[in-house]
């Protein structure tokens, strides 16, 4: 963790969650979050419960994201959401670039830098996700490939903004690995330093959650590196127990 930064763990429900099992678990995660004080608590339901979910939840300890927004603001898109309907919602965050979103849908970081642009006019706090894919990791290119992403993806009010940038090495997610405790090290350490480069003494500060396979069982030895600043979690965080043990190690 970074001293002096207040760690943020973060759920990506990913599409999963119809109306009332969405509002049980938003429910749950309040419930228990004040056992975790330390640490900012989000949920990023699917873009059908964020109003629901932030109603839920308004004036408590949890936060509510989505998981994507369009570029635009408005416009003759069909299917997409923008950053300030969102807002509107009652989302706070919004995760932009997740690799699922890369892959699926064929967005490259010019796109998410558009994006992060648009959430922040709209008053959202973007988490820009980054990470290498398996081969991009056996073939030594993981810190290249993170760093090219940071530089074609982030906008320049990023700092102001308060963005948060999330480490997930593709072949992580979903998939019960994990890199080595040092190699989280080193990535985030390599994150951090393009932050300073970039954003000066701000850079220092904005935090940098790792995510794939955080589990209850992992979280308080990866929660302890040097610039880990919380977690993007996926699968732990639709069951609220091990969500909040997650953010309980953050707090600890
Ligand atoms: O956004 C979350 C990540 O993709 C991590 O997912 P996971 O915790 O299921 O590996």
């Amino acid at each position: 963790m970074t001293p002096g930064v207040r760690p943020l763990i973060a759920g990506n429900w990913k599409m999963h969650g119809l109306r009332d099992d969405g509002l049980a678990l938003a429910r749950a995660v309040a419930g228990g979050a004040g056992a975790a004080k330390g640490a900012e608590l989000l949920v990023c339901p699917p873009a059908t419960l964020v109003r629901e979910v932030a109603a839920a939840l308004e004036g408590g300890a949890v936060a509510v994201g989505g998981q994507d927004c369009h570029a635009a603001a408005k416009g003759a898109h069909t299917g997409d959401v923008s950053a300030p309907m969102l807002r509107d919602a009652g989302a706070r965050f919004v995760i932009l670039g997740h690799s699922e979103r890369r892959a699926d849908h064929g967005e490259g970081d010019a796109a998410v830098l558009a994006k992060a642009e648009a959430s922040m006019a709209a008053g959202l706090v973007p988490i820009v996700c980054v990470g290498e894919s398996e081969a991009e990791r056996l073939a030594g290119e993981a810190e290249a490939v993170v760093t090219r992403q940071l530089d074609g993806s982030l906008p320049d009010g990023f700092a102001g903004a308060g963005g948060v940038v999330a480490y997930e090495p593709v072949w992580a997610i979903g998939t019960g690995r994990t890199p080595t405790e040092s190699d989280i090290a080193a990535i985030h350490a390599a994150i951090r330093a393009k932050l300073r480069a970039r954003f000066g003494e701000a850079g220092g500060t904005l935090r940098i959650l790792y995510g794939g396979s955080v589990k209850p069982a992992n979280a308080k030895a990866i929660l302890a590196l040097e610039n880990v600043d919380g977690a993007l979690v996926g699968g732990a965080s639709l069951v609220a127990a091990d969500f909040l043990a997650i953010a309980a190690a953050a707090a600890a």
